[in-house]
């Protein structure tokens, strides 16, 4: 967009009578969004309160300028820093839009737009949606496209190098992410199909606790509660978020060629891409399989630079402008310097002629492929890439990080009342097995394991431990004693023995029930309803049992009876590495804890830091052992991260371990 054009054309008479605009603009919507004025890019569209990840925040309708009358008119006036392309023509001549509503206010953020947008052209309108949770008096930004803005100055180097003369205008600002340009298509041919666009609230980005600002590079400590919009239970894992990943960058050679010629610019690339790449192969640091072979060359400035430079190769570009493709030839590394690519380019690319004044340049290009369809615009406004499925850059592979990427959205959907009402129960009761334990001299750290609750499962039944009045039970409740749930605390201290813990004790406990069930089926001894065995080793000594004949509890297999197939564990304690090794040989279900352990937990991953894994449990331990390839078993760990007075915890501090690991 142009300021060359426009500021060109506009007398300084005209810029003088450009209106004061008031400091806050009203507009009724959806969000609340206002209109503010920013220090040093005019006004922009604000967020008023917590705006979700994935929101429609504004559709505007717009206002569609055909392409003569755009370039007769439109182009020489300030609408050239308002408007963008509505529809590609042939040779440049675009139809432009311009956005009613708030859509002409978004700025523009190099690097991390919030916001991304689509066009429909069906009904006229742009929609703009929010691509990561926005905080209260964020501002919302969009991308306007790679590369130097017509608003900023020339003067750096290396953009003066990447972007030609450093400018582009308005009217070239880029398409949006779901629009097949004809590059696009181009950049397809022998590669992968993106993936499918992902639905609106498909899924969710979500800063942590201890998540880092990027830009202060400082740890920000936020309640996940708050941000795991309002779903108490966080999954721990070491999956990827997508929505979370970071975008990293490093240098890649590209060169302009002629549409025409791109077939052979890309036959050259892939001739010599050995040659090319052949260092960062070695360094197995990226490879360039996630990243479009071409893209649209940045027209304007591709004739900028022609006609700068005037003569021959001004006319030479000019003729080819609007029908350049900049392709990508390799990385720049300590394989493939300048002097390397030229040498290569001048021997053996067809394409290549010095003449014409377009020579290799450095870009930036993301060093993997984009995590996700929303994340697209992110990666795409540096060079197009592939979306993350079956593409992976050796980069990643090199991280060792999983691949697994995770849908936090798609586990708040799967928290119905009733089965959140499950959790908390077996969250107290652990709570007050803890303070038992506590009175008893023991580290408060109580353990439940029972089974999952399911859609068919029974309500809930607790006679165990806790039944209040010691009724005998009703014939229903006597169903329910089919049900394995097993009570435990640590008794480490009473039986100095630094190996009972309160997780080991469960396991040992249900292995104890199976066997006792098991030995009465085979002497037949429970025959009817009613009859009782207890379990020896659960920790509080806890279980009496009520069998019937045909208890449907799976028969056991030699060595398999201390398994916990099927069953979850509750903890109020992050399970320690010993703990966790345990449950992965027990083949647990599935555990939920309520305080991290920093430095013994097993669960947390909080070593993995930036990789992502187990993302904002820094708090927890160094380690993710129940999602450890390598291990024969795997399973999911919540952590409850909603208030702790739902689950029974009137103090902290009754839950402190003073200095000792769980
Ligand atoms: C589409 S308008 C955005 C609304 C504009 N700020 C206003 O007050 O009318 C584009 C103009 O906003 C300004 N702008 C947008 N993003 C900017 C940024 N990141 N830094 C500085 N100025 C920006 C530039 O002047 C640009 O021409």
């Amino acid at each position: 967009m142009g300021s060359v054009i426009v500021d060109a054309s506009r007398s300084e008479a005209a810029k003088a009578e450009e209106p004061e605009y008031p400091s806050t603009t009203p507009h009724l919507n959806a969000f609340g969004l206002q209109v503010r004025s920013t220090p040093s890019a005019g006004r922009g569209v604000f967020a008023t309160r917590d705006v979700p990840a994935r929101e429609v925040i504004e559709i505007s309708p717009v206002l569609v300028f055909p392409a003569d009358e755009y370039e007769l008119h439109g182009q020489h006036t300030l609408l050239d820093s308002y408007t963008f392309v509505w529809r590609k023509r042939e040779r440049s001549r675009n139809d432009m839009a311009l956005a009613l509503g708030l859509g002409s206010l978004f700025n523009h953020h190099p690097t991390s737009p919030n916001v991304s947008y689509t066009l429909d052209r069906e009904h006229k309108s742009i929609r703009y949606i929010t691509v990561r949770s926005v905080a209260a008096g964020e501002e919302l930004c969009i991308s306007y496209g790679a590369g130097r803005m017509w608003w900023e100055g020339e003067g750096n180097a290396n953009s003066q190098k990447a972007f030609g003369n450093g400018r582009r205008r308005a009217s070239d600002a880029s398409l949006p992410p779901t629009e097949e340009t004809e590059w696009q298509r181009m950049a397809n041919l022998g590669l992968d199909e993106q993936e499918e666009d992902v639905p609106v609230g498909a899924s969710s980005p979500l800063p942590q606790t201890g998540v880092r600002d990027r830009q202060k590079e400082e740890t920000v400590p936020r309640p996940v509660i708050e941000i795991n919009e309002g779903c108490p239970l966080w999954r721990v894992t070491a999956a990827q978020d997508p929505m979370r990943i970071p975008l990293k960058l490093a240098d890649a050679w590209v060169i302009d060629v002629p549409a025409q010629l791109s077939g052979k610019a890309i036959a050259f690339t892939r001739t010599h891409a050995a040659k090319l790449g052949k260092e960062s192969a070695e360094a197995g640091w990226l490879a360039l399989r996630h990243l479009r072979a071409v893209r649209a060359a940045d027209a304007p400035e591709s004739k900028a630079l022609s006609d700068e430079a005037g003569g021959e190769a001004s006319r030479t570009a000019s003729a080819d402008n609007g029908s350049l493709l900049t392709v990508l030839l390799c990385l720049k590394n300590p394989g493939a310097e300048e002097k390397y690519v030229l040498d290569l380019l001048r021997r053996s690319a067809p394409f290549f002629s010095e003449d014409n004044g377009r020579l290799p340049r450095v870009v930036k290009v993301p060093t993997t492929s984009a995590p996700c369809r929303q994340r697209l615009p992110e990666w795409n406004a540096y060079w197009p890439v592939n979306v993350r499925g079956n593409v992976t850059s050796t980069d990643e592979a090199a991280t060792g990080s999983s691949l697994k990427m995770i849908d936090r959205a798609a586990d708040r959907r799967s928290w119905t009342l009733a089965r959140l009402d499950w959790v908390r129960t077996a969250f107290r009761r652990c709570v007050r097995l803890a303070a038992v334990a506590k009175q008893k001299g023991e580290l408060p750290i109580g353990v439940h394991v029972t089974e999952d609750f399911g859609a068919s499962a029974p309500a809930y039944f607790t006679p165990y431990l806790f039944s209040s009045d010691g009724a005998a039970a009703s014939e229903d409740e006597q169903k329910e004693s089919w049900r394995i749930e097993v009570d435990a605390h640590d008794v480490r201290c009473s039986e100095r023995n630094p190996l009972k813990h309160g997780v080991v004790n469960a396991i040992r406990s249900v292995a104890d029930l199976r066997v006792a069930r098991e030995k009465a089926r085979e002497n037949g001894r429970f025959s009817s309803k009613g009859a009782k065995t207890t379990s020896q080793h659960s920790g509080t000594g806890s279980s009496d049992r009520t069998l019937a004949e045909d208890d449907p509890t799976p028969r056991l297999v030699n060595g398999q009876d201390y398994l916990l197939t099927s069953l979850t564990l509750f903890s109020t304690h992050e399970p320690c590495v010993y703990c966790t090794m345990a449950l992965v040989h027990s083949r647990v279900r599935a555990v939920y804890f309520l305080v991290p352990a920093p430095k013994a937990g097993g669960c947390c991953g909080a070593a993995l830091g930036d990789r992502g894994a187990c993302e904002g449990m820094l708090d927890g331990g160094p380690y993710a052992l129940q999602e450890q390839s390598g291990l024969n078993h795997r399973f999911d760990v919540w952590r409850w991260v909603g208030p702790w007075s739902e689950v029974g915890v009137e103090d902290a501090g009754m839950l402190e371990l003073n200095g000792l690991d769980p």
